[in-house]
């Protein structure tokens, strides 16, 4: 595979320097899959945390491996959301999301939610609008005061509550660590960003990309290009491909970030984490993967379904979104992570 380099110097919020970008020949995204078991190690931790925090840095994406969710459980909510999403509609309908954005739990099918609609947040480029080829299930912590969960009644479904319930609590125990690590990596004391995320405001989401005919991408995708709103993500993907992420940023133009499956962790910051450090929250969408995976993916002129799960870790509501470090964004407005997240989400719906 012959790598070759694309060298922009202007387009990084980050860095005043050349930014390099590898990509693979076929437009794949290389960047460092690393080793949160590193972490653990004292005589690790502080050049894991400072590589940790320079990859995000530089691309707003990192991999981890052994980061702290067990692959039985990434296998069994692999398999819970593949059995819920083959039910019939009807039968998916009875946990619906409500029509609107809030309360941002329960079943979207296909057409409800639209990301298109926000594609162009923080973008200086103007991205048409595509309708998403997806449904999703929106699940929140259990303990969340404000909003309750929307599950599945128990002659529909019985094992979708538990398996995401703990699977849910598997993310919360990770994110809480995964935020210690970047404190550290950003010089910040170690408590300063898990102090924001005591109240569990996290999401979870379950997507099912269906098959669709290739011609289809031509005026829908299956996820539109946006940024997500909250602190980091935790994305785990199946092999189907397709999750693009914005190379440089700002410029319009997406490259396949490929994943050694469904064990390997896909962190990626959020709007919230790029107010308070200035680390970048990089636009990514899913649409029709590159020359490297198409080839498996189209059966005659069907692509294949995808399933994705993602955990969303996202700041307590009353965290004000006020710059942590002096890279942080700036624009003298300073909301709370509520009033963000709802200025992010309407018309998503
Ligand atoms: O399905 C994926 O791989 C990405 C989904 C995503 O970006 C999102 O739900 O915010
Ligand atoms: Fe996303």
């Amino acid at each position: 595979m012959d790598d070759f380099i694309y060298a922009d110097a202007s387009q990084s919020d980050m860095q005043s320097t050349t930014t390099i970008y590898q990509f693979t020949a076929q437009q794949s995204i290389m960047f460092p899959s690393l080793d949160f078991s590193h972490f653990h190690n004292p005589s690790q931790r502080e050049d894991f945390c400072r590589q940790f925090v320079s990859t995000l840095k530089e691309y707003g994406f990192v991999k981890l491996i052994s980061h702290g969710i067990p692959s039985t459980q990434i296998d069994q909510a692999f398999a819970a959301g593949r059995h819920f999403f083959q039910l019939p509609l009807e039968q998916k309908l009875k946990s619906p999301h409500p029509p609107t954005a809030h309360p941002h739990r329960g079943f979207s099918p296909v057409g409800l939610e639209n990301v298109g609609a926000v594609s162009d947040y923080g973008s200086s480029t103007k991205s048409p609008y595509l309708k998403d080829m997806k449904e999703s299930y929106d699940i929140g912590s259990e303990y969340d005061p404000l909003y309750k969960n929307i599950w599945p009644p128990a002659g529909v479904d019985g094992a979708f509550r538990p398996t995401f319930t703990s699977f849910f609590e598997a993310g919360y125990r990770t994110e809480l660590v995964i935020l210690k690590a970047l404190s550290i990596g950003l010089g910040l004391p170690e408590k300063t960003l898990g102090q924001l995320h005591a109240t569990q405001t996290n999401e979870l989401r379950i997507t099912h990309y269906p098959a669709v005919a290739r011609g289809d991408f031509a005026h829908s995708t299956r996820i539109a290009a946006h940024t997500d709103f909250g602190t980091i993500t935790l994305l785990f993907q199946d092999a189907v491909g397709g999750l693009q992420m914005e190379v440089p940023p700002h410029s319009g133009q997406f490259a396949d970030v490929e994943s050694e499956g469904p064990y390997e962790c896909i962190l990626n910051v959020g709007d919230c984490l790029q107010k308070w450090t200035g680390l970048h929250s990089a636009r990514h969408r899913v649409h029709l993967p590159g020359p490297s995976k198409e080839e498996q993916q189209i059966d005659g002129e069907m692509v294949q379904e995808r399933f994705s799960i993602a955990y969303f870790a996202k700041p307590d509501r009353a965290a004000v979104l006020r710059p942590l470090l002096e890279e942080g964004d700036s624009d003298g407005k300073y909301l709370t992570a509520n009033e963000f997240q709802h200025m992010r989400i309407a018309g998503t719906y």
